[in-house]
Parts: C-alpha cells; structure tokens; sequence
C-alpha cells in the first residue's frame, strides 16, 4: 500500500508555527543540499500569517537559520490582479512577511506574476511557466519542475491553490501552470500550478489551522472523494504533512502525531 500522508496536531499555532519552521529548515537543507537554492512555493490564504510567525522568530541554534538569500519563492496560485490589490497573493506575502524580514535575514528572490498580462490569463498562466521553465530548466529537459517545498492552503470546500473540487483542471496533465476564469472563490480569475507539478515536490506541507476546517478534514482524511486536497494526499502520499491545530482536527480519525 502506498505510504500515507502524515497528519501533526498541535495544541495551538504558536506550536504549530515552531513545528513548521523546524519542517522548512530540513527542506531548506535538502534544498541547499540539492542544488545550493531553496525552491518553495507558497499559496495565499492563512497559511502566509503563520508562515511569517514561523520564520520571523529568532534562530535558536546555529541548524535554526532561515537563510533567505538562498530562497527562491514562488506563487502556487496568484489572482489576476495588480500586485498592490488587495486580493493579490504577492501583496498578502509582502505585508505578512517580506516587508517584515530583517535586514541581517537576508533577502528571498521573489517570483510574482507578470502583471503585464492581467486581461489574458492563459497568457499570464504562460508567462509564469516561462519563469518556471527558466529557473527549473527548460520544459522539454524536464518533465515537471520539482519544487524542495510545496505550501499550500486547504479551503473548506477541500480547494487548494485554485484547483476546486470538480473542476476539468483536475485533469490537466500538460501545462504546469493553468488559467481559471470561474474559480467559486472570488476573485474568479487567477493562475494555479497543475495537480502533477503540486503532488511532485519533494515535500508538500498543508496548513490548515481552526474550526472552520474540521468538517472538510474529516472528508479529506475518511473518504476516497476526489476533492483537490485528497488527489494531493493520494499523489504525493508520505511527502505530504498536514499541520494543524487541534480545533482543524477535532473529530478526524486518522492517525495523528502531536510532533514532527
Ligand atoms: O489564493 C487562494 O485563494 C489560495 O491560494 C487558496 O488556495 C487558499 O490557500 C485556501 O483557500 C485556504 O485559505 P484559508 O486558509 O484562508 O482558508
């Protein structure tokens, strides 16, 4: 049987935020192990406020080092809009994190979309796979990129990025980056990674944190249901982990560690 997905609760988010940056750092030393750059790709939603509260705090030993100079950040998914709007997933990492990184943290190379663009997402969904191709190789040397770290969001209707349950670009299996014009979670147009460049990352974390949640995790972690976040469960299987904070889990049987 393939291996399973691991599930952390942890009592609340501050101990949830220190589990996640102790999980980032091994990635980020893998990364830097693979190819002396830290490749991760990061959704919008709550995830980018606990993301921040995980790596702003200090380094407690010489292995806690966020090195961010070494960090190449992508978008998972982006909503076509400028990037100071206040739906854009860019401006929601810079108020919540870039603007908040200290000088002596280095600074992350940041890959937004190409606003350029905005009125023709196929076009936009192009453009971002072009920075991909660049920075992964170029697409007919590569069958997919692979990320070091995928982290993504989990809607309460079982989304991530913007792949929505039931949705054709579930079954995309070609372009790495795809364009949604009806996505039921406004704003309605938008660009996501596809299923395939999501389940191959060499480590894909969840966050999925409060009450809001518990319902859907039920179904992602009891049922074969095809949603989005159960198709990434199914892909990636143990290069998967969930954190969540004991309200997002309440109810859910599913094995569960209270640690990494
Ligand atoms: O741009 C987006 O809309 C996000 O990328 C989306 O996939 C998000 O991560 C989830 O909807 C969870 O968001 P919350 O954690 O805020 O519920």
């Amino acid at each position: 049987m393939a291996k399973q997905p691991n599930l952390l609760a942890f009592p609340n988010v501050s101990a949830l935020a220190r589990a996640l940056r102790t999980y980032i750092i091994q990635c980020q030393t893998a990364g830097l192990h693979r190819h002396d750059v830290f490749k991760i790709a990061v959704s919008g939603g709550s995830l980018l406020n606990t993301l921040a509260q995980a790596l702003l705090a200090p380094a407690s030993s010489d292995e806690d080092v966020v090195k961010f100079n070494k960090w190449e950040i992508f978008f998972a998914d982006e909503r076509a809009v400028p990037l100071d709007h206040e739906d854009s997933n860019y401006n929601l990492l810079k108020t919540e994190l870039l603007d908040k990184i200290p000088e002596n943290m280095g600074k992350p190379t940041v890959h937004p979309i190409d606003v350029a663009h905005l009125d023709d997402t196929q076009e936009l969904a192009d453009q971002y796979e072009k920075v991909l191709v660049n920075s992964f190789a170029a697409r007919d040397s590569v069958k997919l990129p692979i990320f070091d770290l995928l982290l993504l969001g989990c809607g309460p209707d079982g989304h991530t990025c913007s792949l929505f349950p039931g949705h054709e670009l579930l079954r995309e299996s070609d372009a790495w980056v795809a364009p949604i014009e009806d996505s039921p979670k406004p704003p309605s147009k938008r660009i996501t990674l596809t299923l395939p460049v999501v389940t191959h990352g060499v480590k894909i974390a969840f966050v999925a944190t409060g009450e809001g949640k518990k319902e859907i995790m039920k179904k992602i972690f009891e049922e074969a249901n095809g949603l989005p976040c159960t198709l990434v469960n199914e892909g990636a299987g143990d290069r998967c982990t969930w954190f969540t904070d004991a309200a997002a889990v309440d109810g859910v049987s599913y094995p569960r560690r209270g640690s990494l």
